[in-house]
């Protein structure tokens, strides 16, 4: 895992929020889902989004958000992110589900944000929800997939 004196050399458009170990990450737009969604034979049909009034955000419970993470991110050639909640949100019944960042990844974050508890949790845009850890990948590839966006 990568510390801080590389994140910053790696990361210069997040060096306000580099730690010790990691990269703060922290929350853009909240989405509620709108319409169906499909995955067939690789195909993706993604769910039509409702973007929610920033910058308070009022989490229902039992519900689901797509949230986009501020700023976009270039991910090093050689190198992949794992996202973790911070654990002030699982404290307070939310949790955050994410997915692997490929090396050579550029565009917009989003992850899957849920209240799992049984009262409402306000969250305001801008607030830190996750960390990004980094670990340098031997003989990585680079990703090119749908969600890359252009530099
Ligand atoms: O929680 C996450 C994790 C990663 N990413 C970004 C970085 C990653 O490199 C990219 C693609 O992720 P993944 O490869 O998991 O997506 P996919 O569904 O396999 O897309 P594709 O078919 O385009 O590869 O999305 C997110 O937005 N959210």
């Amino acid at each position: 895992m990568l510390g801080e004196k590389e994140l910053v050399k790696l990361f210069p458009e997040f060096a306000e929020l580099v730690q010790p170990s990691g990269i703060d990450l922290r929350v853009d737009e909240v989405f509620l889902q709108k319409g169906p969604g499909s995955l067939i034979d690789n195909e993706k049909n993604l769910p039509e989004l409702e973007k929610l009034e920033p910058p308070i955000y009022t989490l229902e419970p039992k519900t689901a958000y797509s949230v986009t993470i501020d700023r976009k991110i270039k991910i090093p050639k050689g190198h992949s992110m794992l996202y973790l909640p911070r654990s002030t949100l699982l404290r307070s019944f939310v949790s955050i589900h994410t997915a692997v960042g490929d090396p050579g990844f550029y565009g917009t974050l989003q992850f899957l944000l849920v209240n799992q508890g049984e009262h409402p949790f306000t969250l305001k845009q801008g607030e830190r929800i996750a960390q990004g850890v980094v670990f340098p990948v031997e003989g990585s590839g680079e990703y090119n997939g749908s969600y890359q966006e252009e530099e």
